[in-house]
């Protein structure tokens, strides 16, 4: 039976809302009319929300197999559910890493048999994440991985990097960066400056992450791969991606919801639950930040939802993990801070939830057109509440965000022409 979405309001390209019914037959969209006749439908009523495609994160920490206890496939995928988000690319730092072919055919399977939402795998660009060999892209690739990324550490030698960006171009891939320096981490919790003097701690300088974007711009210059930095936080990172796009290197950015709404200056005081990799800059890079995301230089947003336990976040600053959840609160917090707040309008929002990610990777989701998947979010722009850890499908409750009130909650996400949560909690 073919499924209806009534009483929806569509959001159009001029940041208008229509009032539109989506017919859905099997997993694509056949229909999108102002009224369409209910005949012998399956009517979803999304009772006068606001209906957008579903969202896109590229950067998402699942951590099955080997960390279980802090997330699974199904927990993780059912926070990007709640979140509203329908699409997610898994980072490859699980035990084992999916380096080889057989690792990536276990966990497509594993996908396949327990996720609410669709999950792209990443491979990694060197065996187990070591730094000390390449894995085999072209076997990956044919396996079906997403991209290459070593996430959780950067890669350290010039030259591993030159092949493996060498190695991505000829199958068509993207090389996807964490960028740091581990001769320049100087075994630092926090950012290097104000707060990090504040409270006599370690300090991770901006350095550690720009000079690895300085010299693989050049690196991707040489090979012409497509090269992605991971979660920038820097106004020296931001200036850097700025040059080489206009140089015409193939460059792209993604920065955080985190890394937009706060810095050091926010920090309370010492709590590992603001502990993240890279950490909070200061004030001055945040402002980058917004500017490099609405002039272009930062593609979109992805989360780097990184769930860990509660007992390794109630370790001291300088033992426990770097990390933070933020499939669940993503949408909320943007829409309160940025567009209520009127630095970016909804449409932009969403676009650098949706298109904008799906854009740059070649995707075919992220829009709601005639033909596509019927991948689409419900929100409503008005339900104003608390972020409250306690109600996270995620197995991990480490947000530095308790409390905070954000208006603009999802109420139904659909994927594949399926309804996969609905609000009230309950997991479909
Ligand atoms: N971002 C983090 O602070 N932590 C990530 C690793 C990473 O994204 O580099 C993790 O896997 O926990
Ligand atoms: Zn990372
Ligand atoms: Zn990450």
């Amino acid at each position: 039976m073919a499924k209806l979405l009534k009483n929806g309001k569509l959001l159009e390209k001029d940041g208008s809302l229509q009032n539109k019914d989506i017919l859905i037959e099997q997993d694509v969209i056949i229909k999108i009319e102002s009224e369409i006749p209910e005949a012998n439908h399956e009517v979803i009523n999304v009772g006068g929300n606001i209906i957008l495609p579903g969202f896109v994160d590229l950067h998402v920490h699942l951590r099955e197999p080997g960390g279980e206890y802090k997330e699974t496939i199904t927990t993780g995928t059912n926070a990007a559910a709640r979140g509203g988000f329908t699409t997610i690319a898994a980072m490859p730092n699980t035990r084992p890493v999916p380096d080889s072919k057989e690792q990536l055919q276990w966990l497509n399977q594993r996908i396949e048999e327990t996720a609410a939402v669709r999950v792209l795998p990443y491979a990694s660009i060197t065996v187990r994440e070591l730094g000390k060999e390449l894995t085999n892209f072209e076997e990956l690739a044919g396996e079906g991985a997403f991209a290459f990324t070593d996430d959780g550490v950067g890669i350290q030698d010039a030259s591993m990097m030159l092949h493996a960006m060498k190695e991505a171009a000829k199958v068509g891939k993207a090389i996807v960066a964490h960028c740091e320096e581990n001769t320049l981490i100087n075994k630092g919790s926090v950012h290097e400056g104000d707060f990090s003097e504040r409270f006599g701690l370690k300090g991770i300088p901006s350095v550690c992450e720009s000079v690895h974007i300085a010299r693989d711009v050049l690196l991707a210059e040489a090979t012409g791969v497509h090269y992605h930095v991971c979660h920038i936080s820097t106004k020296e990172s931001v200036r850097v991606v700025r040059d080489a796009k206009r140089a015409g290197i193939r460059v792209t950015a993604e920065v955080s919801p985190h890394h937009l709404l706060l810095s050091d200056e926010d920090i309370p005081g010492i709590d590992p639950n603001f502990k993240m990799n890279p950490p909070l800059r200061g004030i001055e890079d945040k402002k980058a930040l917004i500017e490099g995301l609405l002039d272009g230089t930062i593609d979109f947003i992805a989360t780097d939802h990184a769930p860990h336990s509660e007992e390794e976040k109630s370790e001291s600053i300088e033992l426990a993990p770097f990390g933070i959840v933020g499939l669940e609160t993503a949408f909320p917090l943007l829409y309160t801070h940025f567009v209520e707040k009127g630095i970016i309008s909804l449409n932009e929002l969403v676009a650098l939830l949706t298109s904008k990610p799906c854009e740059v990777f070649e995707l075919p989701y992220g829009t709601i057109q005639v033909g596509k998947k019927a991948d689409i979010t419900a929100v409503n722009l008005d339900d104003v509440e608390k972020i409250d850890p306690t109600t996270f499908l995620s197995k991990g409750k480490n947000t530095p965000f308790v409390n905070w009130e954000c208006k603009g909650w999802p109420v139904l996400t659909m994927v594949n022409g399926e309804v996969v949560w609905k609000k009230g909690g309950e997991v479909q």
